[in-house]
């Protein structure tokens, strides 16, 4: 099955556009757990196992395992998501992005060695630094388009005099992505929650790509108002929440607490559908 069957397949099972972002703080774990990098595969396992009938997707952030020389934990938990939920696809953020040679390397990390259906990239060093990564048949890739966070005015929404119609560069980005870029038909786009109307705009520019949509939860993001923007019945949203779920609870009811914060904002998501 490639990546965006597995996307329609367990958004229809578990009627969600709901993504559980993985970004264990060892400092913030309940309990007995707190400040042990050791427990990193265990806190997650915990949340997987509690949300795993409520998502279309789970998204490991690589750097929160990196930094505490977790990466072990992080393949353990590639296949333990693998064991109890094998319809549930899984997207590796690491927003990768450099030159042909090295982006190689970077697929085989993300594709061979943790075993990820999708990646997040940067799309800045442009095609050449993106292509390796099509080359894994059936894998998906999402680019950096409109990001969540203040700065993505920075370069993003700079204007392209050079570029027939003078987009800004997320609009280009979201162009390049929807048609010549997309040799196989794998590539999706990073779009954030806390900027519905430039959503919006993507949707016009790039009406089928699947969106990777982070923002929601504890950056403030509106549900109803991103799936209004992007949900499209032939263009998947992949909605993602990390903090506002993995700490719904500092106690040791943290995956039922999870689990009630998950299955509130699917049913938010889901409603938003009409
Ligand atoms: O690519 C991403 O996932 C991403 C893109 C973006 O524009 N904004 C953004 O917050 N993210 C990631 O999405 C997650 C958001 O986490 P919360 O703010 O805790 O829900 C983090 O893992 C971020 O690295």
């Amino acid at each position: 099955m490639t990546f965006i069957q597995m996307l329609e397949e367990a958004q229809r099972r578990n009627r969600s556009m709901l993504c559980v972002g993985l970004d264990p703080e060892p400092a913030r774990f309940p309990g007995a757990m707190r400040g042990d990098p050791g427990k990193i595969y265990d806190f997650c396992a915990r949340i997987v196992d509690a949300t795993a009938g409520l998502v279309i997707a789970f998204k490991p952030q690589i750097a929160y395992f990196a930094a505490h020389r977790a990466e072990l934990q992080l393949e353990q938990l590639m296949q333990h998501i693998r064991r109890v939920a094998p319809q549930v696809p899984v997207i590796l953020d690491a927003k990768r992005g450099d030159i042909g040679s090295t982006a190689e390397q970077y697929a085989r990390e993300a594709f061979e060695r943790y075993g990820a259906d999708a990646v997040t990239l940067s799309p800045f060093m442009g095609f050449d630094s993106i292509e390796p990564y099509l080359k894994r048949e059936g894998k998906g890739a999402f680019l950096l388009c409109r990001t969540s966070n203040k700065g993505g005015d920075d370069l993003q929404n700079q204007r392209l005099a050079s570029v027939d119609g003078q987009p800004l560069l997320y609009e280009h980005v979201a162009r390049l992505a929807q048609g010549p870029w997309n040799l196989n038909g794998q590539l999706g786009l990073v779009v954030g929650a806390t900027y519905p109307a430039e959503i919006e705009r993507v949707r016009q520019v790039a009406p089928t790509l699947p969106l990777l949509i982070p923002g929601v939860g504890a950056q403030g993001g509106d549900a109803a108002a991103t799936v209004k923007a992007g949900w499209r019945p032939d263009g998947p949203i992949v909605v993602n929440s990390s903090r506002a779920i993995l700490y719904a609870s500092a106690g040791e009811d943290f995956p039922a607490a999870a689990a009630r914060e998950a299955e509130h904002t699917r049913a938010a998501l889901q409603a938003a559908r009409g």
